[in-house]
């Protein structure tokens, strides 16, 4: 290229957080761009990329084979990946922060939306902003939880191992109730999870401590992402170890069951509903928008 000819245009990129699980987001309406695994890792790096623990990409249900047979229920499709590139069913932060970004970019409007995932349509409500121009929350229906078993599981970090529950939100997660959540460690590698074979597509891993009545704590190590401040299916799959141990399981009772749960990067809301819906509400933002320089995603996708 002469020195003289215009630059490229490069890809634009929006990025958003929802309690400080932070995503790059894509716009790719129409479903043109091939993002492979190592420039999503790339993107989703702090230092030389944007950085990220995912990656949306925004993209019509229509134009994707992954989502074509949702596009009569949801216009737009999460394609979600983790930052090191692997694609995960779910993401309950990431659909929060799609449906803020679809009502930011003009793609919807405020109130209900429908939005495609790997593990199916989600329900969510984007609430008005407040007068003083406070985002309002975002609320999804994240639909059932199931616990599949075995019963056995078992996290372990150095010498300390605790039982944990398989709860499963679209994805997987093995929940363990901890004395501390110190105790956890550093979380700089993946806790170890048995019984061998337990989760064959790999697991997240939520370590809960109490902090008062239907109120928890938790931290997190994502499957394909590391330690988070944040993971949204996680805080569900929590909320639902605890309202199993306390009792209060909504099927039984007839009652709603909510609890508050705190993650390094905030606080989510979690209620399961006697029909079984696990709904979480919470805060869902975009804090930046750019482009992508041309000749980088020209390295990244060529
Ligand atoms: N941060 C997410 C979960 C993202 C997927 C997860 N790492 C997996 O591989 O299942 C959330 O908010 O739910």
């Amino acid at each position: 290229m002469s020195a003289s000819s215009p630059q490229p245009a490069g890809v634009r990129f929006s990025k958003g957080h929802g309690t400080q699980n932070d995503f790059v987001i894509i716009p790719d309406p129409d479903g043109l761009l091939a993002i492979g695994p190592e420039a999503v890792a790339a993107l989703c790096d702090r230092r030389a990329g944007i950085g990220g623990d995912g990656l949306l990409r925004v993209v019509r249900s229509a134009n994707d084979p992954a989502a074509a047979d949702q596009a009569d229920r949801a216009e737009w499709f999460m394609d979600y990946r983790n930052s090191d590139g692997s694609i995960a069913e779910m993401c309950g932060n990431g659909v929060r922060v799609f449906a803020r970004y679809l009502v930011e970019a003009g793609l919807a409007k405020a109130g209900e939306l429908a939005v495609a995932t790997r593990a199916g349509v989600r329900t969510v409500w984007v609430a008005e902003d407040a007068e003083d121009g406070t985002p309002g929350e975002v609320t999804v229906d994240m639909g059932r939880a199931r616990l599949p078993g075995p019963d056995g599981i078992e996290v372990a970090v150095g010498e300390r191992r605790w039982p944990a529950l398989n709860v499963n939100m679209g994805n997987p997660h093995a929940v363990a109730f901890v004395e501390s959540l110190d105790h956890a460690g550093d979380l700089f590698r993946a806790p170890l999870v048995g019984p061998e074979g337990a989760y064959p597509e790999g697991v997240n891993v939520e370590f809960v401590v109490d902090r008062g009545p239907r109120h928890v704590a938790m931290r997190v190590y994502e499957r394909g992402s590391g330690e988070t401040r944040s993971c949204g299916t996680g805080t569900c799959a929590v909320a639902v170890a605890a309202i199993r141990r306390d009792g209060a399981d909504p099927a039984v009772t007839g009652e709603a069951a909510t609890y508050t749960v705190d993650v390094p990067g905030g606080r989510l809301v979690i209620t399961e509903h006697p029909d079984g819906r696990v709904e979480k509400t919470g805060p869902a933002v975009i804090v930046a928008a750019g482009e992508i320089d041309a000749r980088w995603w020209a390295e990244l996708t060529g």
